[in-house]
């Protein structure tokens, strides 16, 4: 049974929303902000928002209609600095929560609006059309976007071809997923649902396809054509990354990170490069130093090998792959002998096991890139107490409005210090 009750609002839990209690049991609220009194609807233990009766100084009017229905941004009604600082205030708490120097944590970088690359939207083909946006919070509701306020201006201006794309091929009222990625050649999308294309499908949507200037439509892992090779740049060189690949979701933020990893990675002769990806890391740091990449996902390693064959007079050092599951079987310390650096950016759980080999090694520089604080704080932890120095974790903010931050921390092991191998 629903009932409405008035709370004051005591500070911003990790994804964002506002923090009280009822009773012993905490109580999150969407958009609200700290020092606000609010009247909610709780039904069960989920909260509804009401009315606000004191807004905070810190509220501003959200720059997008579908704000508070589209569930892709979180935080738009809070001011920019405030909104700053809270995302800043995420690290320092993982950090203190495992006894890590917070020192060590160096302003944050900020992407802007309109920046975002990379856009996972759903689809729907209803009567009335496809509808395409992001989910409603909590809910499979597709909210069908008039305009987004995070999504690069190509993707944005993509949107209507994209809904006239998809109308060729797709089922009715089955739910889909469209990944979007800009890449220097035009946009690739990628489409994936519980759906066969049959062959009057696939043709139509061939010919949807040429109607645009996207350059790749990709269906349930099936090219259905590519017009040209979708290309992106990591540094000067071109990688065609395959399907709805994983991209770092802002250039700029993306420079910055690596610009971090490769400065760290400088003095190392041999780097190994885990959770590579399609080489975002690995070809920047193949300008000074040999490297070594393993990454689960087969494809990215074949987009991988071909950037470095083709960007054979670029100057890259050897760069080797392996396809291999790091979770299950992380690289030993006796595989890491051969490497000085070792660079890792895993999905959201982090590197847990493949920390322990790392502590347990002889390496000597580290930088750990992260999606998560709390993971990160964990496997930084293991490093720390192995004899390694945190010197700089630089938190990256490349989703706006969103809980989501991203972090860059850069290790090097202490001269002095002896390794654990028994404690490990
Ligand atoms: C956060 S992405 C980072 C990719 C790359 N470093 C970049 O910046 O583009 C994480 C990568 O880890 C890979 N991955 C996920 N689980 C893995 C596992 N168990 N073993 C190896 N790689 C994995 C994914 O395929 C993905 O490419």
């Amino acid at each position: 049974m629903s009932r409405t009750v008035t709370l004051q609002i005591g500070h911003l839990g990790a994804r964002g929303d506002g923090v009280s209690s009822l009773g012993d049991a905490p109580v999150f609220v969407p958009f609200t902000l700290p020092g606000e009194e609010a009247t909610i609807v709780m039904d069960g233990r989920s909260a509804s928002l009401l009315s606000i009766s004191d807004p905070s100084a810190d509220r501003v009017e959200p720059v997008c209609p579908h704000f508070g229905t589209c569930g892709g941004c979180a935080l738009q009604h809070m001011a920019l600095p405030a909104y700053r600082a809270w995302k800043a205030s995420l690290f320092e708490k993982a950090f203190a929560s495992r006894n890590l120097d917070t020192s060590a944590i160096k302003p944050a970088q900020f992407c802007e609006p309109h920046t975002r690359r990379r856009a996972v939207f759903s689809a729907i083909r209803t009567d009335a059309g496809v509808q395409l946006g992001f989910l409603q919070a909590g809910s499979n509701r597709v909210v069908d976007l008039r305009e987004c306020h995070v999504i690069s201006p190509a993707i944005d201006a993509g949107r209507p071809k994209l809904k006239a794309l998809t109308a060729a091929f797709l089922p009715p009222a089955k739910t889909v997923h469209v990944t979007v990625n800009e890449t220097v050649s035009g946009l690739d999308i990628a489409v994936d649902g519980k759906f066969t294309l049959g062959e009057g499908a696939k043709r139509r949507a061939a010919d949807a396809l040429s109607a645009t200037n996207f350059v790749r439509l990709t269906v349930n892992g099936e090219i259905v054509l590519e017009l040209k090779r979708p290309l992106v740049k990591f540094g000067d060189i071109a990688v065609s990354p395959p399907p709805g690949a994983f991209l770092q979701a802002v250039p700029a933020m993306e420079e910055s990170m690596a610009a971090l990893v490769c400065d760290h990675m400088a003095k190392s002769k041999r780097v190994a490069d885990l959770y590579a990806g399609c080489g975002t890391f690995a070809v920047r740091i193949a300008k000074a130093s040999t490297v070594h990449v393993v990454e689960a996902d087969g494809a990215a390693l074949r987009s991988l090998d071909r950037g470095v064959r083709d960007a054979g007079g670029f100057g890259l050092r050897q760069v080797t792959t392996e396809k291999r599951d790091l979770a299950r079987r992380p690289l030993t310390a006796q595989e890491l002998k051969p490497f000085d650096g070792v660079v890792f950016d895993p999905p959201r759980a982090g590197a847990e096991a493949q920390t322990r080999e790392i502590a347990a090694s002889t390496v000597q520089r580290v930088a750990a890139v992260s999606c998560n604080p709390e993971t990160l704080a964990r496997d930084l932890r293991i490093l720390v107490d192995a004899g390694f120095r945190l010197r700089s974790v630089t938190p990256i903010d490349q989703f706006i409005w969103t809980p989501h931050l991203e972090a860059v921390a850069l290790l090097d092991r202490l001269k002095s210090a002896k390794r654990h191998w028994s404690d490990l």
